[in-house]
């Protein structure tokens, strides 16, 4: 029986997803579990235990997740790729338009109107006029699941828009519309676009993309939106171009304190993703690849390890091994494998970056102590067996 910690609230049609047979499902912060399923709170200073075996994040971003940290642990982190990406789509929509007409200031104005409502809706508009998005130029840093989506709606928008990504995907490069000009130089976005609006992750990379430096060389009033991470624009440069209209307007679903208290900007609580459609989907996705994970061994869409997926060998017990991607692994696991007497039916090996994965169906008997010992090799990071007898139940070899 897996234990799974769920860190958030799922629709209860994903908690299907995991039967009474195989799942204990608790509903507590702890990692004294084989799987964690978790939105955005922070676990940078949660500590791991050894039973913990995989982590499934509900949405894109995995800036709250110790990605790294993890990996050394022989954790797996999953996240939602695309999942909640129309979602926030539709809210950047809605921050291009807040941006543009005054709709929040012109909100609250006439929500405080006490007398003669209709005289004074007219009299007082004039005050709210603002530009169509129609004709003018979008600039979208970032062209994954969800910038190539803004950006794709911006040229049915009527809008110029000029896309920025270096690291773009084949998938979202072929999705993007002919329409959609790609720069590989970033400051002729800064200097062509009226609105810019950035779909990137936070990493050290990202941090502080956007400042005072980048900032000088936008047009006067630009207008800034921030539906991807606090820390990715530098609150104080932007503040102060707020404070000289160097920048016209922003709009951010990420607050923070500074941002709540400056002049011409729209906070919204972090609800990119919280459509009823994106939270199923998130929480479908993740909960999908985790269970898949501990049934089966198979890795999809993980932050940490490379995909690595292998069809079950009829008769055979499956072993899963993460390791650093360094010489002499597949050589390790083979040699004990065969001191123990065990028949290599099929095996796969994935690397991706400094991790790897490698999933062997096996025929023999299985001494499981003997198996664990392979863990104290250096290089390997986790051995997990799934028996044929019991394929939905994992055992974490410890
Ligand atoms: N507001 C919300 O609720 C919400 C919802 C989903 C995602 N997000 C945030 O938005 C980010 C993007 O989401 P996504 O689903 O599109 O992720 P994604 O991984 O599909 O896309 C990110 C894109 O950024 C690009 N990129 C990375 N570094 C870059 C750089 N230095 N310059 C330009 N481009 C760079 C990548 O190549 C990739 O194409 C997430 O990481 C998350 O932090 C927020
Ligand atoms: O990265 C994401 O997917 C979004 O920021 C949504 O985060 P949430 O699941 O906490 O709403």
């Amino acid at each position: 029986m897996n234990k799974v910690a769920l860190f958030c609230k799922i629709p209860k049609e994903t908690l299907n997803l995991f039967s009474e047979e195989k799942y204990t499902l608790i509903e507590q912060e702890t990692s004294e579990a084989d799987g964690i399923v978790m939105r955005s709170m922070d676990i940078h200073d949660m500590k791991f235990s050894k039973q913990l075996k995989a982590i499934a994040r509900s949405g894109a971003g995995v800036n709250n997740i110790p990605i790294e940290r993890c990996a050394e642990e022989g954790i797996v982190v999953f996240n939602s790729p695309g999942a909640n990406s129309n979602a926030v789509c539709e809210l950047t929509f809605l921050g291009l338009l807040m941006s543009s007409r005054k709709i929040i200031d012109s909100i609250d104005w006439t929500r405080n109107i006490e007398k003669n409502v209709v005289e004074s809706v007219e009299r007082g508009k004039s005050k709210f006029v603002g530009p169509e998005l129609k004709g003018k130029t979008l600039g979208v840093i970032g062209l994954g699941n969800v910038g190539h989506l803004v950006a794709n709606m911006g040229v049915k928008l009527g809008m110029e828009v000029i896309g920025f990504d270096p690291y773009i995907s084949v998938k979202n490069a072929l999705a993007l519309s002919w329409d959609v000009q790609y720069t590989s130089d970033i400051n002729e976005l800064y200097r062509r676009s009226d609105y810019i609006t950035l779909h990137v992750p936070y990493s050290d990379e990202t941090k502080n993309y956007i400042n005072k430096e980048n900032i000088k060389l936008m047009k006067d009033g630009v207008k800034i939106l921030n539906l991807a991470r606090s820390g990715i624009i530098n609150d104080d440069d932007l503040i102060e171009a707020l404070e000289s209209g160097k920048v016209g307007y922003h709009v951010s679903d990420l607050p923070t304190e500074k941002l709540l208290a400056a002049k011409n900007v729209v906070c919204i609580p972090h609800l990119g993703g919280s459509t009823f459609e994106a939270e199923e989907n998130c929480a479908e996705m993740a909960v999908t690849q985790l269970t898949e994970y501990l049934e089966r061994g198979n890795i999809t869409n993980s932050v940490n390890f490379p995909d690595c997926s292998m069809d079950r060998y009829p008769g055979t017990d499956r072993i899963v091994v993460l390791n650093k991607n360094i010489p002499n692994m597949i050589g390790q696991m083979t040699t004990a494998l065969a001191s123990h007497n065990v028949n290599i039916i099929g095996m796969v090996n994935k690397s991706r970056g400094d991790y790897a994965c490698n999933i062997i169906d096996v025929v023999g008997e299985i001494n499981e102590a003997k198996l664990k010992e392979l863990e104290e090799h250096y290089g390997i990071l986790r051995v997990m067996l799934i028996r044929q007898k019991t394929e939905q139940k994992t055992n974490n070899i410890q």
